[in-house]
């Protein structure tokens, strides 16, 4: 069976250029939400998966799977697989574009067992922008920046405005996203994002 699928964007699209603000190529990104099960310090069994801003339209996440990501013994569950490259295209569409944006589809193509104690290290890229969507994809190497492909992966982000998150999530954990946000930017010192979606 071909591995091959569907021309990637599947629609017409315009370059997705990151925002004028989005930080620069090297910045550590922080935490987006200490709960997130990607990359919250206090999400105990999660990913604590970390990012860096690559040059262009690209960000480098790495995480290393633990004895808690386990699906077949001694492997990486491939839906936990799935999660991270979430969290990497998640975090290459809201720290670049600088637009709330929520995952619409995700499509994941694994090529290799990932063991645990493996570390995988996902370089996301921003594939072009149509209307509300915009399309991403990511490499997950193993176990260096320039390691076998593990995973593959494709997604669509569609962005939404703030009451998204109002309307169906938790209000006291917004509180806490809220000011984890406003840390992240006074590290880096800089302002607020766009919000119109
Ligand atoms: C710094 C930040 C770091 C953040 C990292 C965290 C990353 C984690 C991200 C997530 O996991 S978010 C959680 C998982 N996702 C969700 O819970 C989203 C649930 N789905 C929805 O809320 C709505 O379906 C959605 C907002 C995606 C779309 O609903 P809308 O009513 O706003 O829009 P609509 O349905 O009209 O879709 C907008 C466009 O996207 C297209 N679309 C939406 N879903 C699609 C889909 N699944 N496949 C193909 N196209 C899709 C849709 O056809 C349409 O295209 P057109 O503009 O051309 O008409």
């Amino acid at each position: 069976m071909s591995r091959v699928s569907q021309p990637w964007p599947p629609v017409p699209v315009e370059p997705a250029v990151p925002h004028p603000k989005a930080p620069s190529p090297g910045t550590e990104l922080g935490v987006h939400f200490a709960e997130c099960f990607g990359c919250g310090d206090e999400a105990d069994a999660g990913l604590h998966l970390r990012s860096t801003v690559g040059e262009g339209q690209v960000v480098h996440s790495r995480f290393t799977v633990t004895a808690a990501h386990q699906g077949a013994p001694g492997l990486a569950h491939g839906g936990l697989l799935a999660c991270a490259f979430d969290e990497a295209l998640g975090s290459a569409v809201g720290n670049l574009m600088r637009r709330p944006a929520v995952t619409g589809k995700l499509e994941t193509d694994f090529r290799r067992p990932v063991p645990v104690g493996s570390t995988l290290f996902i370089e996301a890229r921003l594939d072009g922008i149509a209307g509300r969507k915009i399309y991403v994809s990511a490499d997950g190497h193993l176990d260096a920046e320039d390691g076998p492909v593990a995973v593959s992966a494709r997604a669509l982000f569609v962005v939404v405005g703030f009451e998204h998150f109002s309307t169906h999530g938790d209000p006291q954990a917004l509180e806490k996203l809220a000011e984890q946000h406003k840390k992240n930017l006074q590290q880096r010192g800089e302002r607020d994002w766009e919000i119109n979606p």
